[in-house]
């Protein structure tokens, strides 16, 4: 993958990820995670080689078939992609709005997700007034309401303290319990040792990948990712 005429800033690389499984993706800023991870959610092209999601060579899709995609992806990136014309709660409802899900039914695991992720005060607030911290959480319950088949978070303990980090996280590993593919990049080492499940380590745009310790547990399968 290269931004524009740039130099390529992930090459050789070959990995899968299995479905229900859980990956740390490593490595010091700039190694390519966040770049990795736009590839992942269909926000970039692969410049050569091939891109597999769910079955489906990326480079060949229509830009008609990317939103089916896409709405079987839940991802928290770092610039949030939050609506900002929409109230914090209307923004969480949204992935399942889409779905043709029931407003009620849909608000009620709204508010109980916000209440999780310490936003019960701020329902009613649009994105561009809250706090990075909020913005984050916000997005993180929009990414998980719908039990994505695949779930994309890049840096998502970055800007809470260490109690919401341990809340989120424990988030990630129900919802990777119920069969989401879990790619959860970061730089806290203290986390990948504590959970014990492998890492997909950049460095300078190449990708090792390491096993998880022996023992460690890690998700159940569900669907085809
Ligand atoms: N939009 C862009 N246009 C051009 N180059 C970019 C762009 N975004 C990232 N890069 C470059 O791609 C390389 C990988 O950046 P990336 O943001 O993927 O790294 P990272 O591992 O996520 O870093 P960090 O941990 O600091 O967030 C860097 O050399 C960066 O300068």
């Amino acid at each position: 993958m290269r931004y524009g005429l740039g130099s390529e800033v992930l090459r050789n690389i070959s990995f899968e990820l299995k479905p229900g499984s859980i990956h740390f993706l490593t490595g010091p800023s700039g190694a390519g995670k966040s770049s990795l991870m736009r590839l992942l959610f269909l926000a970039h092209r692969p410049s050569r080689g091939l891109v597999t999601m769910f079955g489906r060579d990326v480079v060949s899709l229509d830009r008609d078939e990317l939103p089916s995609l896409r709405r079987r992806i839940g991802v928290v990136l770092q610039d949030f992609r939050l609506l900002d014309h929409l109230s914090a709660i209307e923004n969480v409802m949204l992935p399942l709005k889409i779905a043709g899900g029931e407003d009620r039914i849909i608000r009620a695991q709204a508010e109980e997700l916000l209440s999780w992720v310490g936003l019960a005060d701020r329902m009613a607030a649009r994105p561009p007034t809250l706090s990075g911290g909020e913005k984050q959480r916000l997005a993180i319950a929009r990414a998980v309401i719908g039990q994505p088949d695949l779930l994309l978070a890049d840096e998502p303990t970055g800007n809470v303290d260490p109690a919401m980090a341990e809340r989120l996280m424990h988030l990630f590993l129900e919802l990777n319990k119920l069969g989401t593919t879990t790619v959860i990049a970061t730089h806290d080492m203290a986390w990948v040792e504590r959970i014990g499940a492998p890492q997909l380590r950049l460095d300078r745009g190449e990708l090792t990948t390491i096993a998880a310790p022996a023992g460690a547990g890690t998700g159940s399968s569900r669907h085809g990712a």
